[in-house]
Order: C-alpha cells, then sequence, then structure tokens
C-alpha cells in the first residue's frame, strides 16, 4: 500500500516520458569495426552548441571541441551506468561526437539504453542527435593479453643457464619480486586499466579522432581505487624486472660469446610488459590530467554509501584525480501523500545528505541531486530525461 502511493505521487514523470521526443537517425552507414583498414573519420562533425545560461554547470563540460573524459564511479547499484549513458546521450544531443565505454565486468549499458550494444566494438547507439557510440570491452579479452605477457614468467632458459652458472643471485632477485604470482593472477584492477588504455589507443588513430567526449562507466568503486594505485606497482616492479632481465640478458650473452654460442632472441614477452608498462602509466597520466579528465562520484543518500563516496574521493585526490562533482542520486520527492514509509525514508535520506555538508572531502563538490523516479531509468527516452534532471 505503501508503495503504491509511493509510485503514484510522481505521476508527472510518466507523463514526460510519454512526450519525450527522440529522434531516430539511422546510424545504418557508419562503421562499427575497430579493425577498419581504411581511415576515413566515421562522421562528419556538426557545430558543437555554444553554452546558454540555461545550462549553467553543464556548459562547461559541452564548451569546446577539445577531447574530454567523463569518469563515473560509486558504489555498485548506485545509478553509474543510467548518469554516464544520460550524459554520453546529452553530449550527443549537443553535438559532441560522443563514445560511452563499459570497463566494468557487469556491463549493463545495453540494458540501460535498451539495445544491443555487446560484441567488444564500437556500436552505434540509435536514437539521438548526434554520433555516439557504445562499446563494452570485455574483461576476458584483455586479461588473455596479460596472460600473452606473462610467458615471460615461462622464460626459464635464461634462469637454468645463469644457475649452472653460479649465476642463480640474480635469477632468485627475479623471485622475489613475486612476479609470478603477479602475471598468473593479475591483480584487480588490471582488466580496467588495460580497458582504458585500449580506448585511449584507439583514439589515437585517425578514424577516431572526432570523439571530442568520452565518458567511461567505471567498475564499483573497490576497481577504481585498485586502478589509481596499480599503474605505480606495475611501474615499479615491471620496472625492476627489466632492469634484472637486461643484466641477466649480457651476462649471459656475454658468457654465450665466451662459448661461441648464438647470441639470444629478441625477447617477445619483455616488450609486452614494456608496452604493458608504458600503457598503465598513460592510463595515470590520464586519470591525473585535470585539463582533460574529471571524475564524477555518483551516490545514492545513505550514510553507508555517503561514507563510501567520502573514502574514494580522499583516494581520488590523493592521487591528484580531479573530482568536482558528486551526484546523489534516486532522492525521493517530498511526499505529498499519507505514505508514512515514504516520509520517514525522505526524512532519513536528508539525514544523510546532510553529513554530506559536513563531510570533509565531500562538503566542497558540487552537489547534484538526482530524484528517484517512478519506473525505471531505460531506453533513450528515459536516458534523455535523466539527462535534463541530472545534467544542468
Ligand atoms: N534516479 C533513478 N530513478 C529510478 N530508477 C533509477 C534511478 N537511477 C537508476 N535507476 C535504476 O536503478 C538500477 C541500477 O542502475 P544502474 O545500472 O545505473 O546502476 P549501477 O551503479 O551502474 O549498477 P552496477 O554497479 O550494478 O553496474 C537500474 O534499473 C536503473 O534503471
Amino acid at each position: 500500500m505503501a508503495m503504491a502511493s509511493l509510485f503514484h505521487q510522481s505521476s508527472k514523470t510518466h507523463f514526460y516520458f510519454a512526450l519525450a521526443n527522440v529522434s531516430r537517425r539511422s546510424f545504418s552507414s557508419f562503421s562499427t569495426s575497430f579493425n577498419s583498414r581504411t581511415f576515413k573519420p566515421l562522421f562528419q562533425v556538426r557545430t558543437v552548441t555554444t553554452p546558454t545560461e540555461a545550462f549553467v554547470g553543464f556548459d562547461e563540460m559541452i564548451s569546446g571541441t577539445q577531447r574530454k573524459y567523463f569518469m563515473l564511479g560509486g558504489k555498485g547499484g548506485v545509478g553509474k551506468t543510467s548518469c554516464a549513458a544520460s550524459l554520453a546521450v546529452k553530449f550527443a544531443n549537443h553535438g559532441h561526437p560522443t563514445l560511452v565505454v563499459s570497463t566494468d565486468p557487469a556491463h549493463s549499458l545495453s540494458d540501460s539504453f535498451d539495445q544491443n550494444l555487446t560484441g567488444g566494438a564500437l556500436v552505434p547507439v540509435q536514437g539521438v542527435d548526434s554520433p555516439l557510440y557504445a562499446l563494452e570491452i570485455s574483461p576476458e579479452r584483455t586479461r588473455e593479453e596479460f596472460r600473452a605477457a606473462s610467458q615471460l614468467h615461462g622464460d626459464s632458459g635464461v634462469k637454468n643457464i645463469m644457475d649452472s652458472m653460479g649465476l642463480g643471485m640474480l635469477s632468485e632477485q627475479l623471485g622475489e619480486l613475486k612476479l609470478g604470482e603477479l602475471l598468473d593472477t593479475p591483480p584487480p584492477g588490471l582488466d580496467e586499466a588495460i580497458a582504458i588504455s585500449k580506448v585511449m589507443q584507439f583514439l589515437e588513430s585517425k578514424e577516431y579522432s572526432t570523439f571530442s567526449r568520452i565518458v567511461f562507466d567505471t567498475a564499483p568503486t573497490g576497481h577504481t581505487l585498485r586502478l589509481l594505485s596499480l599503474p605505480d606497482f606495475l611501474d615499479a616492479s615491471i620496472g625492476k624486472m627489466m632492469k634484472l632481465k637486461k643484466k641477466i640478458a649480457s651476462a649471459t650473452s656475454a658468457l654465450k660469446s665466451m662459448f661461441n654460442k648464438e647470441e639470444p632472441q629478441r625477447d617477445d614477452a619483455s616488450d609486452k610488459l614494456e608496452q604493458l608498462r608504458e600503457r598503465m602509466a598513460k592510463v595515470r597520466d590520464l586519470f591525473r590530467d585535470s585539463e582533460t579528465t574529471e571524475f564524477i562520484i555518483v551516490t545514492i543518500p545513505t550514510v553507508m554509501a555517503i561514507n563510501e563516496s567520502s573514502r574514494l574521493c580522499a583516494s581520488l585526490k590523493k592521487e591528484s584525480v580531479s573530482v568536482r562533482k558528486l551526484i546523489v542520486n534516486q532522492v525521493l520527492p517530498p511526499s505529498t501523500s499519507e505514505c508514512k514509509f515514504c516520509v520517514m525514508r525522505r526524512k532519513d535520506q536528508m539525514r544523510a545528505l546532510e553529513t554530506i555538508t559536513k563531510d570533509p572531502e565531500l562538503a566542497s563538490l558540487k552537489i547534484i541531486q538526482a530524484p528517484l523516479v517512478d519506473v525505471e531509468i531505460r531506453g533513450v527516452a528515459g536516458l534523455k530525461f535523466m539527462g535534463d534532471t541530472v545534467w544542468k
């Protein structure tokens, strides 16, 4: 009974959905493959809408054609995907060729847009004014890439030679770095870091140069935190390993030439690890570049979610990542009915919202409240509605 009255009080929302005017633009002529050999732009860039008074806050996000990245993250289930997808729709409807990427292993972009966007390639989203593409990156595939690099671990040939020549000390040092463990069981957050670096790699090509807004729907908080510390960790461990590898290689090479043996072959696995290290460093730099990248935290008005957001914010700031906005999603509208449940829940939410104003990490952020609407947000029309509510 209580829930029923909650759902009935915002009939305006239903009305909006019915009115939502979605242009059905055909994207059939756009290429959807990353592997195309012709380097023609995927689409022509439209003039980007000039900011108006009506878009205070959002105007900053749409101004300029220089590429900008927006990472949306937070606790599981708070509405990250809905907020990311609604932002992507809004960018596209304001003239920005936009790419929305999910690096969350549990993708929900397809569900959110109510379109099939699976397959790990760029898929055009139907029903928006400017080109909007979606990409769901498969964690399994990125993991495979890392496994390929782990062949290095199996490179026992050099180690054996070193051991047999009484130079096992160096190879023992390799073991101390626990790289075997690292390579066999990739640390959490690595999938996501590789996924982001992959997107950046694609975007470097001419074909994708026209995307001016990239929105990332990231994995829940824990992953993000690990992802942030990962590049430094890999940088240090791979860097150390590379040095040792070089020492070992030059020592064996000298010994081999003494015994007239062949020069060792170029080490592909080392190249791969070096590449991985460079890519992780790029991800780290992207996160820290406040000119181009903004991390937006999404939360809900509960003390638990807000506390987690505060910790996330502190970690992001510590890593010099730019955080300016906090979306508090699913805020109940003031109750106009006798629904006790609604009144109590709203009071509880208001108390939770109060804690934000006293939180040392969150208080300085721009707080954006997004109402809990009475239908599930799905499809471009729903996302457009949400976007118009959230991104102002
Ligand atoms: N303001 C809102 N009002 C009503 N429903 C909402 C609102 N925001 C999100 N939802 C709904 O809540 C559900 C979860 O949202 P969403 O998938 O965006 O969360 P998420 O944080 O990305 O979740 P996950 O961490 O599982 O990926 C979806 O069914 C979505 O439609």
